[in-house]
Order: structure tokens, then C-alpha cells, then sequence
């Protein structure tokens, strides 16, 4: 897992390389805008192209003066900057850029009014005027720079991050900055870039690493997690030599119903690609057929049958995909709650939850939630921001002992302890009816395999998210069963990895 830091502590990080590495912050400044002008290249090959480098006095700016440098110096010949030199105060490493652009390409034209520029469509703004130092809204010129830029159609490339966008925090309904098409932002992303209103300010970022000192990085305090392949590598237990079904474990699925069994089908196929030893599915009898014809190694239980069963016989259960709400569901769910044993719960089992909520303190800690958007304000109120969402779901985890998986393009995996996994598998190409079931299903397996319930939504989210990822390399959709159908070749490869 990667550490995400917020601004002050990317400042601390900066301060501690340049006095530990050692490096003159002036050349910290220069092997950012090297990284930065790498990236662009390798994007922007036409050196013909005119590039509008706006900078600010701060070092975002300071880091936009070297860029453009770097830019000319490498054959970029139609380079202009803009110089928003609004405030009476100017970062040192900012001066000392202005002094060697000046010096080295006097010939690039310098401007500082609106009046002495045009932007077509066709050219690049590169936007070095705010970037993590933002410590208020824009207002006055710095907005209407912003406007100007925003209304030409111009590409536009952001240094680290968006002027007028803040790394952190709950952002502004209405967005008054400028909207990038690229971010190129230095050695981590911000951490509001995971969320959706980070949508209206830009398109898509990179990270470069900037050499920033990497111990010192992960030994800050963070709450804030990135989950990595690394990190997966390591956690996934290869199959044993000797093993058999009964190592895997036995998961259950507790779903369906007449008219959504494919819920059930979709959860129960997942946990056994998955890799469970084991699965049982416990479905309303109208699904027995399809069950048994498209899942021949899933075992049957009825919903009869369940309030017999010693459930100490399943390693894990889940419950919820295409359940329904009706009254007996209701009593399945409270009776299953009663028992004291960890679930996963999901969909209808959350919706059942959010009409009860004195169900919610009876959910049994280590269980894991895994809430879409509805389902969550459902469950606990109506939120008007992502960043206010996720702090209810940090709150909850917390509080109830439990893990939230809060599902969105970027899923938020809340652990018990506070930590915010975030996790950056998967895309567009998997928005589609059922993902959810089958992700119940991966999360349920891994519990039965014997993964901490933590451990388990990590692993299913990240794996889910690659296996679309995998896919959407040749498909231009993924279906919640083809999905299902390739999580065991991801498996194998990551299993197959050096960790
Ligand atoms: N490790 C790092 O963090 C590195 C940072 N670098 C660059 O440094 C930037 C941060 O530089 P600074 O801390 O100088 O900050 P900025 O350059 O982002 O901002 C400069 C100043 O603008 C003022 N300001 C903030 N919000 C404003 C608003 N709404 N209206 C008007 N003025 C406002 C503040 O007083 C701030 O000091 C990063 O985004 C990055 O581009 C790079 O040079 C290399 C290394």
C-alpha cells in the first residue's frame, strides 16, 4: 500500500529531500519540470504546436518558467509565457527561473496582460499558475484568468495539479478553476483526484516521480492508502501442493429471487472463480434449475433449509444480491444477524438495513459492507460530497468495527482501524448490471479461503477492477459474466508474479 500524503506533508517531504538527499530546491524545481516536459513529450510530439506556459509567482510557477526552458531547448520553438504576477510576494526558485528564461531565450515573447494573448483551439496551454500552495478560492484576476483560459478550447496541461482545483478536502459545488485535459502531477497523486467532482477540473493525470524521499514518504502518518500491485503480489497465498477442496473453504451466498436470479447466479459463479473450495448458494426454489445448469459445482440450499443449518459449516457468507425486501427476507436477514457471525452484505441485505436502522448495530464486527452510491446514503443519509461520503464511511467503519466498501470508479475500501484503501483498477467499459454480484461473490470466497475480512475486500476490489482492465485492452464492454468467466486468469498471473 502506498501512503497518499496532503499538501503540508508533500511541503515536509519536499523539505526533507532537499536537506537529506541533499538538493538545492532550485534543482528539485528542475528534475520536476524535466519529469513534467518527459511525460508532455512523449504526448505532444508536433514541436510546431504553440504551448502558452501561464505561470503563477510560486513555485508552480517557478516550475512552469523551467518548463518552458526545457521546452525551447528541446526544439519546442513557438513557446509563449504569460506572467500572472498579481501579488506583490514571488517564491526565490521562481525569480531565479524568470532570470535564466530571460537569460537563456531572451527571445521568447513574455506577457502580462489578457490583452496580448490569443488562444486558438489548436494550441497547448500548459497551466503552472496555482497548484498545491492554493489556500483559497479564486477570485479577481486569478478567476478571470481561469475563465479566459477555460473559454478558449485550448488543450490545456496542468503542473501537478489544476489552478483553483485543492489536493484535499471537500471541493466547491461550482468550480471556478481551470479545467485541465492532463494533469502531470509530482510523485503522488492528490487525493482528491479520486473523487467524482475532481471530474469538472480534469479529464485524466500521470504521476511522475520526482525522486522524492521515499522512506521518509511512508513513514508519515496517513489514513489515506493507495492499494498497489505490489501489495497484491505479496497478500495472494499461491495454492498449496498438497490442498484440496477443503483448504479453500465453504462459502455461502444467501440471494435471488424469481425475477433476479441472475444475481445469485452472477454472485455464486464469482466466488467459485474465485477460488473458493467450496460454494453454496441459498436461492429461492425458482432458480434451482438455472443453478444447476449453469453452475453444476455450486451446491444447493433452500431457504427452508437455512434455518435448520448449522451454519458453522461455511467459512463465510454473503447476503444480499437480488434478495428482495419483502417481510421474509427481513426475518432471514435478522435471524442471520442474530448468529453473530461475520457477513458480507450487500445490495438488498444494505437495503433492508437502511428501512431498519436499528438492524445496523446488530451487524456483527469483521462483516463487510459493500455499498454503491444509493445503497449508501441509504443506509446512512444523504450526502452532498464525495469527501463528506467517504468520512461517514471512514466514521462507520470505525465505529461498527466493519469494512465499507463504498463502490464507485474509484472504490473506497474503509477498514476498522480508519484507513481509506482507495483502489485504481478498473473502467469504464465495466459499468454494467451485476458487477456488484459479482464482487460480493470474490469478497466472500476470499473470506472463506481464510483472508482477514480487510484483507478479502482489498483483494476482491483490486482483482475485479484488473480483470476489467485486462479485458477492456480488446472489449470494448465487460459483462458482469465475462468478468466472472477471466478472474481466473488474473489470478494466475498475479500468482505467477515475483512479489
Ligand atoms: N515536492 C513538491 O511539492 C514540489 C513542488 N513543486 C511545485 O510547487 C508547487 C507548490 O508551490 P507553492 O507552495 O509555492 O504554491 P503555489 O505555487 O501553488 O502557490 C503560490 C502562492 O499562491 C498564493 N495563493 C494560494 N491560493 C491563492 C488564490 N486562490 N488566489 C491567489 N493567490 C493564491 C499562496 O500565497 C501561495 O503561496 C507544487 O504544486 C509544484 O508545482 C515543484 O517545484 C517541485 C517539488
Amino acid at each position: 500500500m502506498q501512503n497518499l500524503l496532503i499538501a503540508s506533508q508533500i511541503k515536509a517531504v519536499d523539505a526533507y529531500t532537499i536537506q537529506h538527499e541533499p538538493i538545492k530546491s532550485i534543482d528539485l524545481m528542475e528534475r520536476a519540470a524535466e519529469a513534467f516536459m518527459q511525460l508532455f513529450l512523449a504526448r505532444y510530439t508536433n514541436p510546431k504546436t504553440t504551448i502558452w506556459v501561464f505561470c503563477g509567482q510560486g513555485n508552480n510557477g517557478g516550475d512552469g518558467l523551467a518548463i518552458a526552458r526545457l521546452l525551447y531547448q528541446k526544439g519546442y520553438k513557438h513557446i509563449k509565457v504569460f506572467l500572472s504576477d498579481y501579488s506583490q510576494h514571488a517564491s526565490t526558485d521562481y525569480l531565479k527561473n524568470l532570470a535564466r528564461l530571460e537569460k537563456a531565450y531572451p527571445e521568447i515573447p513574455i506577457r502580462r496582460t489578457l490583452e496580448e494573448v490569443q488562444l486558438s483551439k489548436d494550441d497547448i496551454v500548459v497551466d503552472a499558475i496555482l497548484g498545491s500552495g492554493l489556500n483559497k478560492p479564486l477570485t479577481g484576476d486569478y478567476e478571470k484568468l481561469a475563465w479566459f483560459i477555460n473559454a478558449s478550447k485550448a488543450k490545456v496541461v496542468a503542473v501537478d495539479v489544476p489552478t483553483g482545483f485543492k489536493s484535499e478536502g471537500e471541493i466547491d459545488p461550482i468550480y471556478k478553476g481551470i479545467r485541465a485535459d492532463l494533469v502531470i502531477t509530482f510523485q503522488l497523486p492528490k487525493i482528491n483526484f479520486f473523487f467524482p467532482e475532481s471530474g469538472n477540473a480534469l479529464a485524466t493525470f500521470k504521476v511522475v516521480p520526482i525522486g522524492l524521499a521515499e522512506d521518509y514518504m511512508a513513514s508519515l502518518p496517513s489514513q489515506w492508502k493507495l492499494i498497489t500491485a505490489t501489495f497484491i503480489r505479496k497478500t495472494i497465498v499461491p495454492r498449496k501442493r498438497f490442498s484440496h477442496k477443503g483448504t479453500y473453504g465453504h462459502a455461502l451466498v444467501i440471494a435471488g429471487n424469481t425475477q433476479t436470479m441472475g444475481a445469485a447466479l452472477l454472485s455464486a459463479g464469482a466466488c467459485l472463480h474465485t477460488g473458493a473450495g467450496l460454494v453454496s448458494a441459498c436461492i429461492s426454489a425458482a432458480g434451482l434449475i438455472a443453478l444447476n445448469v449453469s453452475l453444476p459445482e455450486v451446491m444447493y440450499l433452500s431457504r427452508e433449509e437455512l434455518a435448520t443449518t448449522d451454519l458453522k459449516k461455511y467459512q463465510a457468507i454473503a447476503i444480499g444480491p437480488g434478495l428482495g425486501v419483502e417481510e421474509s427476507q427481513q426475518k432471514l436477514l435478522k435471524r442471520l444477524l442474530q448468529q453473530n457471525k461475520p457477513l458480507v452484505i450487500d445490495a438488498d441485505a444494505l437495503n433492508i438495513c437502511a428501512t431498519q436502522p436499528s438492524l445496523q448495530s446488530q451487524i456483527p464486527a469483521q462483516s463487510i459492507l459493500t455499498p454503491h452510491v444509493k445503497e449508501f446514503d441509504r443506509l446512512f443519509g444523504v450526502h452532498h460530497n464525495w469527501w463528506q461520503r467517504v468520512q461517514t464511511a471512514k466514521q462507520k467503519a470505525q465505529e461498527l468495527q466493519v469494512t465499507v466498501v463504498l463502490k464507485n470508479q474509484y472504490t473506497f475500501v474503509c477498514l476498522p482501524n480508519g484507513d481509506v484503501c482507495i483502489n485504481t483498477t478498473g473502467n469504464p467499459a465495466m459499468a454494467q448490471g451485476g458487477m456488484g454480484d459479482v464482487l460480493t461473490g470474490m469478497i466472500v470466497s476470499f473470506l472463506a479461503q481464510g483472508y482477514a475480512a480487510e484483507t478479502a475486500a482489498i483483494l476482491a476490489v483490486y482483482l475485479h477492477g484488473k480483470t476489467g482492465d485486462e479485458l477492456a485492452k480488446t472489449d470494448g464492454v465487460v459483462s458482469a459474466s465475462l468478468l466472472s468467466a477471466n478472474l481466473p486468469k488474473t489470478l494466475k498471473k498475479i500468482s505467477d508474479m515475483d512479489a
